[in-house]
Formats: structure tokens, sequence, C-alpha cells
């Protein structure tokens, strides 16, 4: 195929060369080739003669587009972005205005909600965190459940969440949705990055001109919302192709759902689960990880059957102190980064300022994993960013440091969701970091080890004190 990819093996080859009309589901576990065939796919798509048309390969990961775009598969007729690129652009189409986007969305829930927390001091759904209203909001655009009766009566059944709002409690809720909406508006806002789906699922249903693309492609599938697929799903015309890859055990955007509820016409739907990337070791520890109890939930998961060769066992290094944890993160990193690639993933961004003085300015390149990294880098370095930053990438090496209880599950994730709802989210954050390395996997703590990982008792990892 001229691409300098691996070639699709096995069920790889049913996807890329599938029938190229209607939709398809492609679920795999983690490093089963999932980016790397939507890869493949979208460029037989665009290019392959008969069939070719103009493909969109579209992806959550903003780092993952520079990555993707930085790959030898050009073709007039590939278009690579990120959902809000191709929304926004389809909204300056189809509106023939400017689209302004509303992006400090927080203030603005906040301030709704400190003017409805007026309005019910009693009530105790009014006094919850910020970022529970946050999801809860994103969870109901991103359904297109904005109608009250259908919040409200609960119509749409939700994944996760052990136990679910009472009808009063989502009547409250719904209203700090609603003045928030308002409030946007008279800020001079139509959109913002959630609703932003539906305003082209709109415009779509009415829209007669001819679709621009053909064939849609979506790698990391399990980050957008329904809205955003129905929407992928309407910019195609009766004959294109939506084929979507997945894998819902590295879903960390929001709230957990399924490929059930994305009102796709599916007919057959593909797991890929050979992992490419991960040492038996690494592959292992992860599948742990993914069996423990609060891991699980009625998504659809790909049990993995067989990793890439043996490596050493993941190691969990303990330190004296969290500032000691970047200090060794960092030597470690250094000490690998002139040959190989690695990478230091943290769970939040607190802690990016510190390690960039740390790593300083030696001969090893260090890049920052970010939404505006221009260029990516196949040659050795370190990489540091965040889990989420890092997804849909792999490492020689991965480092982890604050795998300490008090850090994993994030605090507030725990006081906006409860410890259930919150390990359930959170371990899939450690899941996705944990499969980004190939060989080599540090985690450090100072203080007890985060639960989210198995146990000692497990043999899955070796113990280090520093
Ligand atoms: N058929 C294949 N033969 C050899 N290597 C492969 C094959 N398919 C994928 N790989 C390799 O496996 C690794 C993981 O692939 P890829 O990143 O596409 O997986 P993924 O399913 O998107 O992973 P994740 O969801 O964890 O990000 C890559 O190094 C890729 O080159």
């Amino acid at each position: 195929m001229g691409l300098s990819l691996p070639d699709p093996k096995g069920h790889q080859r049913d996807v890329v060369f599938l029938n190229e009309r209607g939709h398809c589901v492609v679920l795999g576990t983690a490093g089963s080739g999932k980016t790397t065939m939507a890869v493949h796919r979208a460029h037989y798509l665009a290019t392959a003669p008969g069939i070719g048309g103009r493909t969109l390969l579209v992806t959550f990961n903003k780092v993952l587009v520079t990555y993707l775009k930085g790959l030898s598969i050009a073709s007039p007729k590939l278009q690579i972005e990120t959902y809000h690129a191709f929304a926004r652009g389809y909204l300056r189409y189809s509106t023939k205005a400017h689209v302004r986007v509303y992006e400090p969305k927080k203030y603005l829930v906040e301030r709704a909600l400190s003017e409805i927390r007026e309005r019910y001091p009693s009530r105790s759904v009014i006094h919850r965190p910020l970022d529970f209203f946050l999801d809860e909001l994103h969870w109901m655009v991103g359904h297109g459940v904005v109608d009250q009766q259908t919040y409200v009566e609960s119509r749409i059944r939700r994944v996760g969440r052990g136990k679910p709002l009472q009808q009063s409690d989502r009547e409250v809720v719904f209203e700090v949705y609603q003045r928030y909406v308002q409030l946007r508006a008279e800020a001079g806002y139509k959109y913002d990055y959630d609703n932003m789906a539906s305003a082209v699922l709109d415009d779509l249903k009415v829209d007669s001109t001819d679709r621009l693309y053909r064939h849609v492609v979506v790698d990391e599938g399990q980050d957008f919302t329904p809205e955003m697929i129905r929407s992928l799903a309407a910019a195609i015309p009766d004959d294109g192709s939506l084929t979507f890859f997945g894998d819902y055990a590295q879903q960390i955007y929001g709230s957990r759902m399924s490929w059930r509820s994305l009102g796709l016409r599916v007919s057959n739907v593909v797991e890929f689960a050979h992992n490419y990337r991960n040492s038996r070791q690494v592959a292992q520890l992860a599948q742990a990880v993914s069996e423990m109890p609060h891991f699980r939930d009625d998504v659809d998961l790909v049990q993995p059957t067989g990793s890439a060769a043996d490596g050493p066992k993941p190691t969990i290094l303990e330190t004296t102190s969290k500032e000691e944890q970047l200090v060794q993160a960092v030597r470690n990193a250094l000490a690998r980064g002139a040959s190989h690639q690695v990478a230091i993933l943290m769970r939040t961004r607190d802690h990016e300022g510190r390690l960039k003085a740390l790593l300083g300015q030696g001969r090893v390149p260090i890049h920052r994993l970010h939404r505006k990294l221009a260029r990516w880098t196949d040659g050795p370095g370190v990489f540091y960013g965040t889990y989420s930053a890092a997804k849909g990438f792999e490492f020689d090496s991965v480092i982890l440091p604050f795998c300490d209880a008090d850090e994993l599950p994030k605090p507030s994730e725990v006081e906006a969701h409860g410890l259930d709802e919150a390990k359930a989210r959170e371990a899939r954050q450690l899941y996705v970091a944990i499969t980004r390395a190939r060989t080599d996997l540090i985690m450090l703590h100072s203080s007890k080890l985060t639960d989210l990982l198995p146990n000692e008792m497990s043999d899955l990892y070796v113990r280090v004190r520093s």
C-alpha cells in the first residue's frame, strides 16, 4: 500500500478493505492496531480506484492529529482533523457566519450554579461540586438529552454512576443547565464545545447539498459523544461509509457510554484482540487493572488474547517524598532518553512546571505533550504531559509519578462523583497510561500506593525503594 506502517494482519485486513458502504464498529484492546488500521482504512477509502472519495479521518486528541499528519499518507482526498475542527468548519459553511465557540464554560456554569443555589439552599444536590454539574451537562448535551421531560424522567439509561439521580434532583440540575444556556446566550455565544455536535446534526438533517466527505473514519471513538458520532454519520451520503474504532477500556472523557447508544446501523462488529505493543508483562498488569471490581461495568470490553514479546516486570519505586518522585522520574528518564523514547506521564498538569525545571536543557531532547505541539518526532527523547495528552501514543519506557492513594483517584473526581464512580473513571485513566509502555514501566509513590493497582500478592510487578 506504500504506507510506512505495518501491513494489516488477520481481522485487521477485514476492516481495512471492508465494504465501502454503511457503518462498521471496530473494538480493540490497547495496542491492537486501531490507530494504525484507521490510517490504513482512511488511506484506502481516499485512494482506492473506483471507490476512492473524499475521506475524513477524525480523532479527539489534537496531539494525535499532529502525529497522523506527520505520517506520509498525504492525499488530496484525505483530511485529518479533530472533531471540533470539523464541526467548526461545517457550521461556518451551513450558517455562512463566523463560528464563535464559548470556551470558559465552567465559569458560566459556576455562575448559574450559584444563582440556583440561592433559590434552593436546602436541596443537597445543589451543593455538589462544580465538576459534578459540568459532567452532568456534558452527558446531557452529548447524548442530545436537552428537553426537560426526557432528562428529568431519566428516559435514557446511563452507564456507571452507581445510584441514579432522583427525579427531583434532576429537576434542579436541569435548571442549572437552562440558566447556563441563558447566560451563554447573553454573553453572545451560541456554541460551546459540547453543543456544537447537535448543531451540526440539526443543520445536516436539513442540508440537501452534496456531502463534502464520502467516508468518515473515527479513531479513539470511545471519547466521542453520541451526538458527535450521529453528526458524523449524517455528514456522509447514503452510499458513503463510517468506520468507528474504539476501546471502551480507554474511555477517559466524561462518563462512560456504549457504542450501542450511538445510533449507528451496524451489521458487524469486529474485535481486535491481539496486543502488538505492550510486552507480556505490561499487558498483564494492564489486564489486571481492568479486571479489578471497580473497573467492571456493562460497556463492551475486548479481552486481549496475546501480546508482544517478553520484557521486564513493571517496577514500583517507593521514594521518601513527592519531590523525590519527580527527581527519580527525571533521573530515570534522562538515563534512557538519549537512545529511547521515554514518557513521564501524570494525571494532572499541576507538576508539569516543576518537571520541566528538573528536566533542564541537557543533550536529551525534551518534548511536552500538549495540544499545541507543532510537530511529532520519531527520534529518542523524553516526552512529558498528562495521561490524556499521551492517548494514542506509545513509548519504549513510561514513568508514572504520583501513583499514591491520595493522588489516584484524583480527589476532585472523588468529591464530584463519589469513591466508586471515581475509581471506575480513574482506573481507565491509569489503564491508558500503563498501556503506553512498550517494554519498561516504572510507577512511583511515596505514601500509600493507589488502590487502582493490583495488590502486591499479584506478582505483577517488582517493588524497589530508593
Ligand atoms: N499488523 C501489525 N503488525 C505489526 N505491528 C502492528 C500491527 N498492527 C499494529 N501494530 C503495531 O502495534 C502498535 C500499536 O498500534 P496502534 O497504536 O495502532 O494501536 P491502538 O489499538 O490504536 O492502541 P491504543 O488504543 O492503545 O492507542 C504500533 O506500534 C503498531 O505499529
